[in-house]
């Protein structure tokens, strides 16, 4: 399949002798179209057009639910590393990218204020990593918990904040008090392991931050959204959504300002790997081996060809 489009489609044309030059309206790639045949001297309109670049020969650059997962098991098994350090290098990333999309004014203290909400599982985790992160930063982050686990690994977590002097929020500000004390929201309630309807008490605390009229920073997911699919215009939509590893299927719908792709720590063995399930990548025909953007030190972007979030048409930041 290609980028097959009708003349009508295409934007900034100009005649370059008896070639035209288009700008893809799919892919945003510059290509030149040359009249072909019979239908040499007809107005480029009346043609259907190809984009050069076929939409089956790009690997497709996200992961599905189960690829997330099963890579986050590889990084635990195979590639040797705890759960503690895959999730502060993914807060520290996280923070670094909040920094970048929201940078300190140094003159007033604009700006400074962040709610960080986390939820039960990991992400919240990278939440309070992300909020300490910050808080080194200069920022001043509070954070609101409302369901924490009793493991040793987050309540951990929890005092390293409070050693940080990060306070603590027991009940969530309804939302035109929660614009007025904070400049952004940090989205660290469900990553990769939310599945269907969001239930109490995430529900009323999804609802009071769509209410909000302040910038939304997600953390791998936006919360609330199905991880396949995306989400409906009743649900969060982010300014920032900062993907770790490898952005989520969902992220296809991400139309927000920056997306950033954090999480330094995958192997290029690991990122090279064909993934699961086989089936669905056997749909990409063009491809034996579709690769993920996953990933990888700055030095090794092997797979820079798919540093754009595709159906978003966002440039992918690696942080
Ligand atoms: N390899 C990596 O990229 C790393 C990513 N990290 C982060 O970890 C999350 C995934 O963590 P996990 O604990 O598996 O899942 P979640 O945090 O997304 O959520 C699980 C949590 O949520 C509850 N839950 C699920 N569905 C619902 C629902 N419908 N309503 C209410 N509650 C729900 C569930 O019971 C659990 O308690 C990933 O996205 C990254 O952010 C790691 O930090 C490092 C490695
Ligand atoms: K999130």
């Amino acid at each position: 399949m290609y980028h097959c489009r009708g003349g009508l489609g295409f934007q900034n044309s100009h005649n370059i002798s008896h070639m035209y030059k288009y700008t893809c309206g799919l892919c945003s790639r510059d290509y030149i179209m040359v009249a072909l045949g019979i239908a040499w001297d007809y107005s480029a309109s009346w043609f259907g057009c190809i984009c050069l670049a076929q939409v089956s020969s790009l690997p497709d650059p996200t992961s599905s639910q189960e690829e997330a997962q099963s890579i986050d098991q590889e990084l635990f098994s195979t590639a040797g590393f705890s759960v503690d350090q895959l999730m502060e290098l993914a807060g520290l990333s996280c923070a670094t990218a909040v920094a970048r999309a929201f940078p300190l004014d140094t003159d007033t203290t604009k700006g400074r204020t962040v709610l960080v909400v986390c939820g039960p599982g990991n992400n919240g985790g990278d939440g309070l990593v992300c909020a300490r992160h910050l808080k080194l930063f200069g920022y001043e982050p509070t954070v609101f918990y409302p369901k924490r686990p009793k493991k040793p690994l987050f309540q951990g977590l929890v005092t390293q904040c409070h050693t940080m002097e990060i306070s603590f929020l027991d009940v969530l500000p309804q939302a035109e008090a929660l614009s007025r004390t904070f400049s952004l929201v940090v989205d660290a309630i469900f990553g990769f392991g939310f599945s269907g309807e969001v239930r109490e008490p995430f529900q009323s605390i999804l609802s009071t931050i769509c209410a909000a009229t302040i910038p939304v920073a997600s953390i791998d997911v936006p919360s609330g959204w199905d991880v396949e699919i995306g989400g409906s215009s009743h649900d969060l939509n982010p300014d920032v959504l900062i993907s770790l590893t490898a952005p989520k299927r969902c992220t296809r719908n991400f139309h927000g300002r920056l997306h950033f792709l954090g999480g330094r720590f995958v192997p290029p063995t690991l990122a090279q790997k064909p993934r699961p399930p086989l089936s669905e990548h056997h749909k990409h025909r063009a491809l034996a081996r579709p690769r993920l953007s996953l990933q990888l030190p700055r030095n090794r972007r092997r797979v820079s060809c798919c540093a754009r979030s595709e159906g978003s048409k966002l440039p992918l930041m690696y942080i």
